[in-house]
């Protein structure tokens, strides 16, 4: 709907006001910012002039301390007033340039009159008149913005539903104090303002989504209920956008109880947390933890193995077809991440309540001073019904009593005689001025001499326990790697198909202290069952995105583990690119964590990424694509292009970047299907056109045009895509259908597809 010139005039009037209130406020928040910094200096500079210092008598300490004490409060008080004043500055900085984005006239059933409402991205409140001149987006009334046409409406408060008569609903894109467009909207959020945002080019950062959020991602966001919200959207559907404004929304709604610390993101990988590191600042709130499942797993079992990384173990499964015992790997890796496999490990565990743990002997000085198998007897004496870390707890503590008396055995020894005298003169000053410190000096020199010798020995002794006692404190007798290692020597009853192989090839990288991907979780599952569950209590929400990718016993794991968040869980099982997650078609495992009434699921089959065109084309390729929805977003149809040979390939590839370069697009990648691919691709291309060749390793996009592996591309989108070979000799297998249509999805604008021979099956499909 057009609006008046009239109309105009009087918005941008009123941003003119808006934008010279924020201006004056700016200049008088640096005038107190620029004030409580020199004072800061000032007072750090002089601390110690204006605090009188003298010990001579007690009263005198006292009275020090009085002044110190008070000049350390009148420095932190400025601090805290340095802060909230460069964080309103900062807010104001953000708000000048913008400082709303829309507006909604609503007329409560209550009132006789109807409010205006202006929404940005914070507050601004005119105190003098007691105007809100910006409400929060996340303010409650701002809910009505995203969730109404115009017409009946209502909103939800702490004190209640609010119903009434929504008259207006206007958008605004305001740059640099101006208006750049304006429109009052029939529809939820109106097409336009959403068509301007989506055609815009991409960058090697998210943007925030705030003034276009849709109705359906708006219920997502501000759901406070759930203790597990579980989000199935398709490719492009806005479940990492819109999980980022749920942890603004999140953080604004609860600000008196929660901080960012207490919000943990796992991403997919580290190049995925740059790219979505920018989107809280954006929106003028700390970032969240981030980190990768992988990252915490290698943090926890990293000094004890060469840990696989999934993507060393993606590309095996993508390029190792004919390495012998591949096909025994590829079965070991689904059922590793099977319930069928969780159950076998608990009915392993339960029974190690009765017998199989294996422990280490322990040594003292090159000799065993307990046994493995004494150490066995010792647990399995204890009480059979108490759970096993109890149990082992009850051990460590009887090992701990054992060792005091064995270092007292010890003390006259021969061997601690030899080491006094090879003590340095530090150790010597050390004992002595311990036993001054204790008064245990008498007058009678050989007494003393005595009580030094033994405390000598004593130190000595104590020193070469110490490092015995921190073990047995970290439980570091028990023979885990062997325990996990029996569970592959055992018959298994409906075991699954290569058996035998996945066995041998679990033990013989258990041997080589390597631990693969799929044995990672599970092994660490059995650890913590065994030796007592760590838990993070202080996070209060976990988000997963990508979460297609984790299997059954990561998600037990990740309950476990914050015992007290709730978790918003994000993902498409059409993007399910993982070999043990290539069968799953639902969030079963998820969605089993927690009571039904405690979990709530959305379904988000809009896509926004890509232009009418792709989405048409893309959703073809994947069973139930038809309920996939494009935004109405025109551009031009995806090309599919048979080449001769890998030459024509790499030529076609470099006409077609120029061409998209020169159509300004700034972002465009070459899609691979594995690294090795990426190489050859990236060698080929470099010759003539300067392209970043993107690995595990990278840690960051940059604008620009990349080759990269299809599974690292995952989460993020380009201008433009080339999907490097979609021949049926890359992307043949069944296996290969969700990697294939990953890569198609990270296209915003275009999609151009090359194949030599044949053309993939998938790629058939969608023509
Ligand atoms: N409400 C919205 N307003 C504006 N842009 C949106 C909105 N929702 C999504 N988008 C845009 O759509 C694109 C895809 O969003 P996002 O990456 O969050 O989707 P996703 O569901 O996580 O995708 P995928 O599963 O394919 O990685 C982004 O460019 C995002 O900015």
């Amino acid at each position: 709907m057009s609006v008046t010139e009239q109309e105009w005039q009087d918005e941008q009037q009123r941003v003119d006001r808006v934008v010279d209130e924020i201006g004056t406020r700016i200049e008088s928040l640096q005038e107190t910012v620029g004030a409580t910094r020199e004072d800061i200096v000032d007072i750090r500079k002089h601390f110690w002039d204006d605090v009188t210092v003298s010990f001579e008598d007690v009263d005198d300490v006292i009275e020090t301390i009085a002044s110190m004490r008070q000049q350390a409060e009148v420095l932190s008080e400025r601090e805290r007033r340095h802060t909230h004043a460069s964080n309103q500055l900062k807010k104001l900085i953000r708000l000048e340039q913008s400082p709303y984005f829309g507006r909604i006239d609503f007329k409560d059933d209550s009132e006789s009159t109807s409010d205006r409402i202006y929404l940005g991205i914070a507050t601004l409140l005119n105190e003098a008149e007691d105007e809100f001149l910006v409400y929060d987006w996340r303010a409650p009334v701002s809910s009505l913005y995203y969730d109404y046409p115009p017409g009946p409406a209502h909103y939800e408060t702490p004190g209640g539903t609010v119903a009434g008569e929504l008259e207006l609903k206007r958008q605004y894109m305001i740059r640099e104090g101006h208006i750049r467009s304006l429109f009052d909207t029939g529809v939820t959020i109106g097409d336009e303002l959403l068509q301007e945002v989506l055609g815009k080019q991409a960058d090697h950062q998210m943007k925030s989504i705030v003034a276009t959020i849709q109705r359906e991602q708006n219920q997502m966001i501000r759901n406070t209920q759930a203790r597990l919200l579980v989000v199935q959207g398709a490719a492009g559907s806005g479940k990492t956008s819109a999980a980022l404004q749920r942890v603004a929304y999140l953080l604004y709604r609860f600000r008196e109880v929660l901080s960012a610390n207490q919000i943990v993101l796992f991403s997919p990988n580290t190049m995925f947390n740059s790219y979505v590191s920018t989107v809280l600042p954006e929106l003028g709130e700390e970032n969240m933890q981030q980190t990768t499942f992988v990252d915490y797993l290698e943090h926890r079992l990293g000094r004890m193995f060469d840990l696989e990384d999934p993507l060393t173990q993606m590309e095996y499964s993508l390029t190792a077809m004919q390495e012998p015992g591949y096909e025994a790997r590829i079965a070991g890796i689904q059922y590793k991440a099977t319930t069928e496999f969780m159950e076998v490990l608990e009915r392993y565990l339960s029974n190690l309540g009765h017998e199989g743990l294996l422990f280490k002997n322990i040594k003292f000085r090159g000799e065993v001073i307990y046994s493995a198998d004494q150490l066995r007897e010792q647990f399995y004496s204890f009480q059979g019904s108490l759970p096993l870390p109890n149990r082992m707890k009850l051990l460590a503590d009887w090992l701990l009593q054992q060792l005091e008396v064995r270092a007292e055995e010890e003390l006259t020894k021969e061997w601690v005689e030899e080491e006094i005298q090879l003590l340095d003169t530090e150790s010597y000053l050390q004992a002595y001025r311990s036993l001054r410190k204790k008064k245990k000096f008498t007058q009678n020199s050989f007494d003393d001499y005595q009580r030094e010798e033994e405390k000598l020995a004593f130190m000595v002794v104590q020193e070469r326990f110490k490092k015995i006692r921190a073990r047995v404190r970290r439980l570091l007798f028990l023979d885990l790697p062997g325990i996990y290692r029996q569970l592959f020597e055992r018959p298994l009853e409906n075991a699954p198909q290569h058996w035998a192989e996945i066995c041998a090839q679990t033990i013989d990288r258990l041997d080589r202290a390597e631990l693969a991907y799929e044995d990672a979780t599970p092994y660490l599952f059995m650890k913590e069952r065994i030796e007592g569950f760590q838990t993070n209590t202080s996070i209060r929400h976990v988000f997963v995105d990508e979460a297609q990718d984790y299997s059954a016993f990561q998600f037990a794991f990740l309950k476990r583990l914050f015992p007290r968040a709730k978790m918003t869980v994000l993902g498409d099982f059409n993007q399910a690119i993982y070999v043990h997650a290539a069968g799953s078609t639902g969030f079963t495992a998820v969605s089993a964590l927690y009571p039904p009434e405690e979990t709530e699921a959305f379904i988000l089959t809009r896509s926004y990424r890509s232009t009418r065109p792709i989405v048409e084309f893309t959703r073809r390729m994947i069973p139930g694509g038809e309920r996939i929805e494009p935004f109405n977003r025109e551009g031009l149809p995806p090309t599919v292009t048979h080449v001769a040979d890998h030459e024509d390939l790499h030529a076609h590839i470099l006409d077609r970047i120029r061409s998209l370069q020169a159509a300004g697009h700034q972002n465009i990648a070459v899609i691979c299907k594995t690294a090795a691919e990426s190489r050859v691709a990236s060698e080929a291309l470099n010759g003539t056109i300067p392209v970043r060749l993107i690995g595990q390793e990278t840690a960051s996009f940059e604008n620009g045009t990349v080759v990269i592996p299809a599974y690292l591309a995952k989460g993020v989108e380009f201008d433009a895509v080339i999907l490097y070979n979609g021949s049926a000799d890359v992307y043949g297998r069944e296996s290969e259908r969700r990697l294939f249509y990953t890569a198609c999805t990270r296209a915003m604008h275009e999609l151009h597809v090359y194949y030599t021979g044949e053309m993939s099956p998938f790629l058939q499909q969608a023509l």
